[in-house]
């Protein structure tokens, strides 16, 4: 049994087809990432898996309890760190995250909660308004409030977005750990970097359909061999070369190229290819594929 479970999920707003038929079967213990430009449908799609947003059609099911007409069950579940920060702001955390157990009929949870607010560096905040915090310390209660009933299902909305360096080791360090304990992780993120890091497997949204999914090592290795970021002082990229461009980036610095190698022996050529035509290179480098370089080119791929 998948510890969630995604049927054909179609989520229309209006004239806008937001979720296509999403269909997902993310199993248990794996780190999964959910990656889209903005507009892909993550948040929708996320809504839908927590019952706050009902889908036109298909199911969703958290180790098999489904989502709507098992909705208390499906909820004990899951955990969600949504991306906005909603809080009442009278209550202090300590106050906040018994509320949070409360909910889920938990009534002596301290030892857990002083757990996690020790794990996520809230401690000497514990008795602090939730007013009174910053918008990082706000986010990491966030993150305490969808651990409290220990969900075996920990499902995170962008939770790092804007948020400072120190947060995000604190954050993916605990994470980590739950993960490696046995929860499942679904987290969406614009920072592909930590994708690549942290997600055994990927999902790619566009449009509201599911464009790529895979491992991430798989996705990695579509794009084969590296890639040679050019950037001339003058003159142009001769006709000879554009087939291996992957993307120009003219307006960012000049004349910017990313080009398509196998390795260091497709250099030489390319070179040659540039002095022939005249052009001035400004900085030349060398690098591996990555992540962000397979996002951009499944993007660009007319589906
Ligand atoms: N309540 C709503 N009413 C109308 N349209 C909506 C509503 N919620 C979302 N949308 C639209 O549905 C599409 C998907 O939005 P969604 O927030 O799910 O995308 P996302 O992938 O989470 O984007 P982001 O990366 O910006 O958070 C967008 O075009 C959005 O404008």
């Amino acid at each position: 049994m998948a510890a969630l479970q995604i049927n054909d999920i179609k989520k229309r707003y209006q004239s806008l087809q937001a979720l296509g038929g999403v269909s997902l079967a993310i199993e248990e213990g794996e780190f999964f990432g959910l990656l889209g430009p903005n507009g892909a449908g993550k948040t929708t799609l996320i809504s839908i898996i927590a019952g706050l947003n009902r889908a036109d059609s298909g199911n969703v099911t958290i180790h098999g309890h489904d989502v709507v007409t098992d909705y208390r069950a499906a909820r004990t579940k899951l955990g969600v760190v949504p991306q906005e920060l909603v809080f009442d702001p009278f209550f202090t955390v300590r106050e906040t995250l018994r509320m949070q157990s409360g909910y889920f009929g938990l009534k002596n949870n301290d030892k857990w909660i002083d757990e996690v607010m020790g794990n996520l560096d809230l401690t000497n905040k514990a008795d602090t308004n939730m007013r009174a915090l910053s918008g990082g310390m706000k986010r990491r209660v966030l993150v305490a409030q969808a651990l409290v009933h220990k969900p075996p299902v920990i499902v995170l909305d962008e939770p790092t977005a804007g948020v400072d360096v120190e947060l995000r080791q604190t954050l993916w360090k605990f994470i980590g750990r739950l993960n490696r304990e046995g929860h499942t992780i679904v987290l969406t993120t614009h920072y592909l970097e930590e994708a690549q890091a942290l997600c055994n497997r990927i999902a790619m949204l566009k449009s509201g359909k599911v464009v790529a999914l895979d491992s991430t090592e798989g996705l990695i290795k579509r794009i084969s061999g590296s890639q040679l970021l050019l950037r001339l002082k003058s003159g142009a990229l001769p006709d000879s070369l554009k087939p291996l461009v992957i993307y120009p980036d003219e307006l960012v610095a000049g004349l910017k190229y990313t080009l398509r190698v196998t390795d260091y022996n497709d250099v030489e050529p390319i070179l040659a290819a540039l002095r022939t035509a005249g052009a001035v290179i400004d900085d030349l480098q060398l690098q591996q594929a990555d992540l962000e370089d397979v996002f951009i080119q499944i993007m660009g791929e007319e589906k």
